[in-house]
């Protein structure tokens, strides 16, 4: 665990769970998909349990109704209801989503004192851009990678592998700050220290169990952790 985090030089935000209160509208958009498919709907606290890894992967867990996905699915049933989700996410993206509380504020800050600074994303691209605009991200943010810019997403380190390529570092000095488990295994093997954030999404489960550097529960605490670093330490 460093001593501090003196040397980072750009920082990578997850954005479901982390930057972006998203679970509103996957719900919706996974609830019209179901009943279109004919079938029951979901509740919130469903959907929210499992975002994490892609809209593929939430719609195979949304028809197979239990975070592991049934292996039975037919691939033309995915298809479907993939072709589905898109058309009614597309429609409901920001309707109920939200920015949590200090987001810009500090991505300012951040900025102000000479980050560069990323959003690296398991969302596709077709949803995260449209969403980093709307929401008014665009000019605070360097550089977007989505789930679908490399081959492999998180927990795979090529998207912070390629994070810090774009911005000539070392991923030593790029920070990851996220809310799942995707997030911190992505740091770790890309040998970038992280930060979890506790009030997001990882599943239900406690993202201090993963074992990043630092656990924060507000994403306000950030500039002060990275910004007002002693000389001496
Ligand atoms: O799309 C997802 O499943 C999660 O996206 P995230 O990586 O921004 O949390
Ligand atoms: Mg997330």
């Amino acid at each position: 665990m460093p001593s501090s985090f003196r040397q980072i030089r750009a920082i990578a935000f997850d954005l479901d769970g982390t930057l972006l209160h998203s679970a509103p509208d996957l719900h919706y958009a996974v609830n019209q998909m179901l009943i279109e498919l004919g079938r029951e709907p979901v509740s919130l606290g469903q959907v929210t349990g499992w975002i994490g890894n892609g809209i593929e992967v939430l719609v195979q867990r949304a028809l197979s109704r239990s975070f592991k996905v049934d292996t039975r699915l037919e691939p033309e049933l995915v298809e479907q209801a993939l072709g589905l989700f898109k058309l009614f996410y597309a429609n409901a993206l920001h309707r109920f989503s939200s920015l949590y509380p200090d987001v810009e504020a500090v991505l300012m800050a951040l900025k102000a004192a000479g980050m560069k600074l990323a959003i690296v994303t398991n969302k596709a691209t077709e949803f995260t851009l449209p969403l980093v605009q709307q929401f008014g991200l665009s000019g605070l943010i360097d550089l977007v990678v989505c789930g679908d810019t490399l081959p492999q997403k998180k927990p795979s380190p090529d998207q912070l592998l390629y994070c810090a390529e774009h911005f000539d570092i070392s991923a030593t000095e790029l920070l990851m700050v996220g809310d799942s488990r995707n997030d911190i295994q992505a740091a770790k093997a890309a040998l970038s220290p992280s930060i979890g954030l506790t009030y997001g999404y990882n599943y239900g489960e406690d993202i201090a169990l993963c074992n990043p550097d630092r656990v924060l529960n507000q994403l306000a605490e950030l500039p002060a952790l990275l910004l007002s670093v002693p000389e001496s330490v």
